[in-house]
């Protein structure tokens, strides 16, 4: 079986765990134990990805450019990866990025609208970086769409396109389906990010493994959106069991996420109620903290609000709804009582 490349995403995916607040100090310290660790590539930007710093989004401690050179600074082999959402992130935060060391981009669309990130995958190619696409809230498309939608972003010059599972609902069937097609029909690798809201992360990486996924996200002790990704220790352990080499040291990276358990995790990553409901109802893992809050402010439930926005098929960009919907079943409340 081929070499798996692991992208470390507790840097980006796990900055909507922490508010946004990562410190320079901190997003150091945990590069050089990664890199030191053996792993590939590390992902440092706002939890929102370039430029997410923002009332919308919610505004970072540090901004990402500081973080990303921090990080640079001590990555050593590795390669510091950013994540771009076209409309949120623009060339000019890439071109910054690239200045600041970083030397991959991720190029994040809505699953079905892969045409708005040709400009970005071209640019980073340009300025010499390996660009992958990343097809968020893939369970929300066909298997067909998702194949659309990757042939464009190999179209534009990516090295590589993510099935992204933002809403952590995808059965294995749903992961099978899917990289199983674009693995037919791709010249270039697939990478698979999942989330465990369904407590599936782990299965469902090793589902896109077995299907010629090469390229894998983890986060380590699940410091991610929702109930977190796929485990990275957990999946390194699981890796080495079955003989696939991903070049990860087992017992530093354990070391590693015994450090951010205990200093950095505000609480346990368990699956909570808000987060299964997002994996049941598939919405974007990020809007859980958004639905606490507006659900404490509003005074409803926050597993209704999570019902009520799969319903609506929202998807990352409309944060702003999440209120309005918890101010809507408010209204409701009042009206039937
Ligand atoms: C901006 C999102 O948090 C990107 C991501 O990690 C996902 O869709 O999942
Ligand atoms: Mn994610």
């Amino acid at each position: 079986m081929s070499q798996i490349y692991l992208t470390e995403v507790a840097l980006r995916d796990g900055s909507h765990v922490v508010a946004h607040q990562f410190s320079s100090e901190q997003v150091r310290y945990v590069t050089k134990q990664l890199s030191e660790a053996g792993v590939p590539y590390i992902e440092v930007t706002h939890g929102d990805g370039l430029g997410g710093s923002s009332l919308q989004y919610g505004f970072s401690k540090e901004h990402d450019i500081a973080l990303i050179r921090a990080a640079a600074e001590v990555a050593g082999d590795s390669k510091i990866t950013v994540l771009l959402i076209p409309g949120i992130g623009t060339i000019h935060h890439l071109k910054e990025a690239y200045e600041a060391g970083a030397r991959v981009v991720r190029v994040a669309t809505h699953v079905t609208e892969a045409d708005v990130s040709k400009q970005h995958i071209e640019t980073a190619k340009a300025l010499g970086m390996e660009a992958f696409g990343f097809l968020m809230m893939s369970h929300s498309a066909s298997p067909e769409k998702v194949l659309e939608q990757a042939l464009l972003m190999e179209s534009y010059g990516a090295d590589a396109v993510y099935v992204t599972d933002s809403a952590g609902a995808m059965l294995p069937s749903d992961v099978q389906n899917r990289i199983r097609l674009l693995r037919a029909h791709l010249n270039i690798e697939i990478g698979f990010h999942a989330h465990n809201n369904l407590s599936l992360a782990v299965a469902n990486t090793l589902v896109a493994i077995q299907e010629g996924a090469t390229r894998i996200d983890g986060s380590i002790c699940c410091l991610g959106a929702g109930a977190g990704n796929t485990q990275t220790e957990v999946l390194v352990a699981v890796l080495n069991r079955m003989g696939i080499e991903t070049g990860i040291d087992l017992y530093q990276i354990l070391d590693l996420a015994d450090y951010v358990r205990a200093n950095i995790l505000p609480h346990p990553q368990d699956i909570t109620t808000g987060s299964l409901v997002m994996g049941y109802a598939g919405v974007y893992s990020s809007f859980l903290r958004h639905a606490h809050i507006a659900a404490e402010k509003v005074g409803v439930d926050a597993r209704d609000i999570l019902v009520e926005l799969g319903k609506l098929n929202v998807v990352g960009g409309q944060e702003d709804t999440i209120i309005e919907v918890a101010q809507k079943i408010a209204q409701q409340k009042v009206g039937s009582a």
